[in-house]
């Protein structure tokens, strides 16, 4: 019997730490008698706080170090934010579960305002996301938006410090961190689509490690895996990674999986959406039938 400890690798952050403990708490049920350990691990992303994410070159700032612990057997199973996985598929490791999806939304937080739509002529709006910028942008040109690195009670720090008028943030990061009460509004997903996989936690493993795979496995959502599955298939399809203005909504009713697709030019201008129905038991091509319909609209243009 295997009883060596199943070591989870995580972010040192306080959100991450929160995520890694939730899967270590459901996972040591289905993983006895290994006990679960977290070895934190840290990112390019932590070390470096100050350079705008975008100009950081993107894919894997947050999880690329993590994978090569799993690589180099310091970690068995890697805990991502799932928004933070870049799509390409990475040798001789799999993304394996996936637990039910938290709260996908993107929040305003404002101590100023009580509404977006209440946001003055010129307001100054923080974010560090590329997405959550063309977006607002399209929605506001008017605005001013500054970007804003570092966890996400730095950022809350800055919202006061530095007198914005707003800043944007995952609502599942604030709901985690107990912090749901600065929540000012969950904005409108039909004009803020949520990056994909936006609130869910990704479990990626060893391909060869049975053992930790059939223990991880147990935590995982099938209509959370398909939706994921989905809007990674478009994101990959249209050669994007968590760095570009593409946003997706998804939804599983019965077995119908039905997504939606945005992408913006960066500023914000220039903006096509598609939606898709498929069925739930085959996202990958749902999703990759979307980003033809995106692409068949223009979005490569919006991409270049
Ligand atoms: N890129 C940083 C990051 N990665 C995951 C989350 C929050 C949790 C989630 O959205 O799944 C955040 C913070 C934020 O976007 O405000």
């Amino acid at each position: 019997m295997n009883d060596t400890p199943l070591r989870l690798g995580t972010r040192g952050s306080p959100l991450a730490l929160w995520q890694a403990h939730f899967i270590a708490d459901r996972l040591r049920p289905v993983a006895a008698p290994r006990p679960v350990e977290l070895v934190l691990i840290e990112t390019h992303g932590d070390r470096d706080r100050a350079t705008p994410l975008a100009a950081m070159g993107g894919f894997g700032v947050f999880t690329k170090a993590i994978q090569t612990a799993l690589r180099d057997n310091r970690a068995d199973a890697a805990v991502h934010s799932l928004k933070d996985l870049p799509t390409i598929p990475e040798p001789g490791l799999e993304l394996v579960a996936v637990p039910p999806r938290g709260p996908t939304g993107d929040a305003f937080v404002s101590l100023k305002h009580r509404r977006f739509d209440a946001l003055p002529q010129g307001g100054v709006v923080g974010t560090s996301s590329l997405r959550r910028r063309a977006m607002l942008a399209n929605r506001r040109p008017d605005l001013t938006l500054i970007d804003l690195r570092g966890n996400v009670e730095t950022r809350l720090r800055k919202l006061e410090e530095n007198d914005l008028d707003a800043i944007i943030l995952a609502e599942a990061g604030l709901v985690r961190l107990g912090l749901a009460d600065r929540i000012t509004e969950v904005l409108d997903a039909t004009w803020m689509l949520p990056a994909v996989g936006q609130g869910a936690i990704g479990l990626e493993c060893r391909s060869d490690d049975a053992d930790t795979i059939d223990a991880v496995l147990a935590l995982t959502d099938a209509d959370t895996f398909a939706r994921v599955t989905a809007e990674r298939a478009m994101l990959a399809a249209l050669g994007g990674g968590c760095l570009v203005p593409i946003g997706t909504t998804s939804k599983i009713d019965g077995g119908t999986l039905t997504i939606r697709g945005m992408v913006l030019s960066p500023d914000g201008r220039r903006k096509v959406s598609a939606t898709h129905v498929g069925p739930a038991d085959a996202p990958l091509a749902t999703g990759q039938e979307l980003a033809a319909m995106l692409l068949a609209e223009g979005a490569a243009e919006l991409l270049a």
